[in-house]
């Protein structure tokens, strides 16, 4: 059997004093989309940021396609095949393309020019806007910029945090469509997403979290048609 794309196994994380994660395990099968989801404040982010190599956990092991990186930095994650999209940052002054550039000499685990074409093969809106300032885009563009710098970096997983955060449903829509179509050419696909419709609309599989564990771990298909279950998971009550 081939090894999961990325498991997190009995993660413990604190800031300071502050616990946040408690014995946290999850994994995800090779080319599956899964989401995170949970009330406000109970660690997906957290959460996400231990998988990127971002914060180091107190105790546990994360591992990509069966090897241990626990103490792997983010940078030399990316290097790995695991990118990470969060917020939607960009260089406001530096072009479209500049910004891409520069993500992949950041990240660079192949060439940056055929990785960078390849990210504007998939966003042909942003194509068309390469050489504009990344400070001119629409909130959606600029998320499809984001989306775009991880794919520069051409992961085998991709973790995103809150695809859906700020954006007018047509817009999100749009960016589900195009993160499908990433996990169609098998990539695997891991988003933290507060928006549960969002998440059941991407995911094969989602797991629900409360108090810094997993409370939960649903198939999208069990909760099809289930709006009161899904609501009581949302609340971090176990159904
Ligand atoms: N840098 C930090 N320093 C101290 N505490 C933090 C830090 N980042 C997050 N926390 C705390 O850790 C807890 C979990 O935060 P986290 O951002 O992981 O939650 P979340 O589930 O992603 O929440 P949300 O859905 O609101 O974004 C919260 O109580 C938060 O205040």
């Amino acid at each position: 059997m081939p090894a999961d794309a990325l498991t997190a196994t009995s993660i413990h994380c604190s800031y300071g004093a502050v616990q946040v994660l408690f014995g946290l395990t999850m994994r995800v099968a090779p080319g599956e989309t899964v989401a995170v989801c949970g009330p406000n404040g109970v660690g997906k982010s957290t959460l996400l940021r231990v998988l990127s190599g971002l914060l180091r956990p107190s105790s546990g092991t994360v591992e990509l396609a069966g090897a241990d990186i626990t103490r792997v930095p983010a940078v030399r994650r990316v290097r790995l095949g695991l990118s990470t999209v969060v917020g939607q940052a960009a260089f406001g002054s530096l072009s479209v393309l500049d910004n891409l550039r520069i993500h992949g000499y950041a990240g660079s685990r192949t060439d940056t020019r055929h990785g960078v074409d390849a990210a504007l093969a998939v966003f042909p809106r942003l194509a068309q806007r390469a050489h504009q300032p990344a400070s001119t885009l629409s909130g959606g563009e600029r998320q499809m910029l984001v989306l775009a710098k991880a794919l520069v970096q051409r992961p085998t997983v991709l973790l995103i945090d809150e695809l859906s955060l700020g954006l007018a449903p047509i817009v999100v829509g749009g960016l589900m469509e195009m993160v499908r179509r990433l996990n169609a050419t098998g990539m695997t696909v891991v988003v933290v997403e507060q928006s549960v419709n969002v998440a059941l609309a991407l995911a094969d599989r989602l797991y629900f979290l409360e108090k810094g564990t997993v409370a939960a771990e649903h198939t999208a298909a069990e909760l099809a048609g289930r709006p009161e279950l899904v609501r009581s998971l949302m609340l971090g009550g176990q159904a």
